[in-house]
């Protein structure tokens, strides 16, 4: 692989996950830099990854040939009025915001840089990732690559080809992961009113979960209301469960919270 320098800047949460897919499929430690206001983060990800820290974005950015990032949207203005003073035109920068738009970055870094926005997901630290991709046409084919093969260190990439498409990698890949837990929470909670040990809850609702998610991705022909009808045997338990969800109106519910969290990044794109 690869072994350009890579900094980010912010150290947090998606910042730690990308680096630790970067850092266990081989990626050299010492061609990683995290820059982070507070230290205790930089701390933990100099100890568990080995890889350099610094309190100055500025240095960090000027040394890479790779710029992650990675703090929040509203801090993204900010962050390139800092680094502005660069000369960015030879490097790549990726972003893994949510709802902030290509172009306000030129304004940001009061330059044209060669930008390539991401929507990853924290699954990414395990390797198990799903990163959403989009560039504009004057990004070379060499950003492009050096971009997906930084990102497939944690788990897959998918092109989208028009930039509005990546609220809907928001809102089906980055933020899913939050549905799902929130899913397993509330089985865990309802076990545990019924009597069940926590931990004993949470192994089997996670294990029923992880259950679920490959048998969907090792029977791409089954579609998924088959794998779901496999489960439920007529006038059986599942059937209950399943029309209680049913009677409840998940589907909805779930268009709701998928619709606005597009919304959300779209009333984003508009703030930042
Ligand atoms: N979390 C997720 O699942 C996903 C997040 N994203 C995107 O990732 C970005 C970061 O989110 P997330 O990691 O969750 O947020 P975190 O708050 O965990 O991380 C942001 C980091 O930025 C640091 N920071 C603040 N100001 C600066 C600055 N001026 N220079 C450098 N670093 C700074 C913060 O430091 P300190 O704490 O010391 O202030 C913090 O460590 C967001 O834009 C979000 O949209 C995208 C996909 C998924
Ligand atoms: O909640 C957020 O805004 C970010 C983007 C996707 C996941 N976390």
């Amino acid at each position: 692989m690869s072994q350009q320098k890579v900094c980010f800047i912010g150290a947090g949460n998606m910042s730690r996950s990308i680096i630790s897919g970067l850092v266990n499929s081989g990626y050299t430690p010492q061609c990683i830099t995290a820059s982070n206001p507070s230290q205790p983060k930089l701390d933990a990800l100099h100890h568990d990854f080995g890889i350099n820290i610094t309190n100055d974005n500025m240095t960090a950015a000027a040394n890479a040939d790779v710029i992650v990032l990675g703090v929040k949207p509203h801090l993204m203005e900010p962050v390139g009025k800092q680094l502005s003073s660069l000369d960015l035109s030879e490097k790549l920068i990726i972003t893994i915001a949510a709802g902030v738009t290509a172009q306000r970055y030129n304004d940001f870094f009061k330059q044209e840089i060669k930008l390539i926005r991401t929507m990853p997901n924290t699954p990414t630290q395990i390797g198990v990732g799903l990163t959403g991709l989009y560039a504009s046409d004057e990004i070379s084919q060499e950003h492009k690559a050096l971009c997906e093969t930084l990102m497939a260190t944690g788990g897959e990439v998918i092109w989208v080809n028009k930039e509005d498409d990546l609220n809907q990698v928001i809102a089906l890949a980055g933020s899913s992961p939050a549905y799902f837990f929130l899913f397993l929470e509330a089985m865990v909670q309802s076990a545990v009113k019924g009597g069940m040990s926590e931990s004993n809850a949470r192994e089997m609702a996670q294990q029923a979960a992880l259950g679920a998610a490959l048998m969907a991705k090792k029977n791409p022909e089954l579609s998924l209301a088959q794998l779901r009808s496999n489960v439920t045997s007529k006038g059986g338990t599942t059937a209950q469960a399943i029309a209680t969800f049913e009677d409840g109106n998940l589907r909805q519910l779930v268009d709701n919270a998928m619709s606005n969290c597009i919304a959300r990044a779209e009333e984003m794109a508009t703030q930042y």
